[in-house]
């Protein structure tokens, strides 16, 4: 199986969570401020465990060679996401030390530790795909919103988050993952026991992508 098989399986979840109405309306512009302000605060949460939990990928690693793929993730996740993700927060008002006070709300700590706790008991190729639906939807996201009919340039508040998403760094990062996982579950057939489990897994982390855009949109 490989990573396109999960997500044929998975179809609908997936486009309610690449389309869902939080990215359409950062596509139009018209997210409202107090939603976004709450998702971009909860994102820098988020985006600290999903670090820690490609530190526990390196951990699983039994070889340098295969070391280098997480690390090249979590390099990517620390020193361009996390860093842009202070710098569009202090653009938002919102300071490194609002950033470290804040409290989590439940659909964080929800998909954060339901990814450790994957990563703690199964396999590397469980924590992979468990991490999975994080990168692949929001490059997919970043690849699709500039070519929506809807999604507006000027005067868009949240055209700088799009533009990170849908650049070569990140877009390169969403390929080199979908090939290691490629590799990693070419063995694997998808209605054994163990494609079925990974299956639920990519489920469920979908799931939970899906939760934090509503917890969001819960907030305004
Ligand atoms: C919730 C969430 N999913 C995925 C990404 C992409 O890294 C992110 N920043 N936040």
């Amino acid at each position: 199986m490989n990573v396109s098989d999960l997500i044929t399986a998975n179809q609908s979840l997936w486009q309610e969570y690449t389309q869902h109405r939080f990215v359409r309306q950062l596509g139009d512009g018209t997210l409202p401020d107090s939603a976004f302000r709450h998702y971009l605060i909860q994102d820098y949460l988020f985006l600290k465990h999903f670090a820690r939990a490609y530190a526990l990928a390196i951990y699983k690693c039994d070889s340098f060679s295969a070391m280098q793929r997480p690390l090249t993730a979590l390099t990517g996740l620390l020193e361009h996401e996390t860093s842009l993700h202070v710098a569009y927060c202090q653009e938002w008002g919102i300071s490194e030390q609002d950033l470290e006070n804040i409290e989590e709300d439940s659909g964080t700590v929800a998909y954060t530790r339901l990814v450790l706790d994957i990563g703690q008991s199964g396999s590397l190729t469980e924590l992979y795909v468990a991490l999975a639906p994080c990168a692949l939807g929001y490059a997919e996201i970043g690849a699709w919103l500039p070519k929506q009919s809807f999604t507006a340039r000027a005067n868009n508040p949240y055209i700088a988050w799009i533009d990170m998403y849908a650049g070569e760094t990140f877009q390169q990062l969403a390929v080199d993952e979908t090939r290691s996982l490629d590799e990693m579950m070419k063995e694997i057939s998808a209605d054994s026991q163990q494609g079925r489990k990974l299956n639920r897994i990519f489920r469920d982390a979908t799931r939970m992508e899906i939760a934090f855009w509503e917890q969001g949109l819960n907030k305004q």
